[in-house]
């Protein structure tokens, strides 16, 4: 069982699935740190300060990647990958832009995300990829990194049914 964990910067997802390796008998693969080791990106985007993801050297190394078969994938690229379960962790745009602004990224980047988290653009994404049924939303606005851990072993474990479309943050848009 290969599980994505994606959703928008500062949804929370190194932190809960950094719990789930701490706390589980679960493999947790950080893309962004295989990225980095492996040097797997295209160009640096020098105005935004990051790098662009090489998505066919990722999918490549998670093919070949021997415990990569049976792992939480965790990253906001992780949907874009051949997964059979994508958890798609939520978060409302106030209150992300307000951990991400504690994180201490810039206003720009802050507020571009939250808009980003606002119009659903992550979760569109992972449906339009993998379909309605193979989706799992989890609001994290109110839970503690714990709590979304224990959501993601049920996500893991069969234990949740899907869902998708049942966080709306659009309200904050108008
Ligand atoms: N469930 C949570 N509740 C409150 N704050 C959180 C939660 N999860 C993460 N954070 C905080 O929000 C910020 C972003 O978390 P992080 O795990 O880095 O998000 P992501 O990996 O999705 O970008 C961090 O400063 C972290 O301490």
């Amino acid at each position: 069982m290969r599980v994505a964990v994606t959703g928008t910067p500062g949804t929370g997802k190194t932190t809960a699935t950094e719990r789930l390796r701490e706390e589980t008998d679960l493999e947790v693969i950080h893309l962004n740190e295989v990225l980095e080791e492996e040097e797997l990106y295209t160009e640096v985007d020098a105005d935004r300060e990051s790098k662009i993801a090489d998505l066919d050297g990722l999918a490549a190394w998670l093919d070949d990647a021997e415990d990569a078969e049976d792992a939480v994938i965790e990253s906001h690229l992780a949907h874009h990958f051949e997964v059979d379960r994508v958890a798609v962790l939520r978060c409302h745009p106030e209150t992300l832009e307000e951990r991400l602004l504690e994180r201490g990224e810039t206003e720009a980047k802050a507020s571009e995300n939250a808009e980003s988290e606002a119009l659903d653009v992550i979760l569109a994404e992972a449906v339009e990829e993998h379909g309605l049924e193979s989706v799992y939303e989890i609001d994290t606005t109110d839970l503690a990194p714990e709590a979304v851990a224990t959501e993601l072993e049920a996500v893991v474990a069969g234990d949740r049914e899907p869902s998708a479309g049942e966080v709306d943050f659009v309200g904050y848009l108008e």
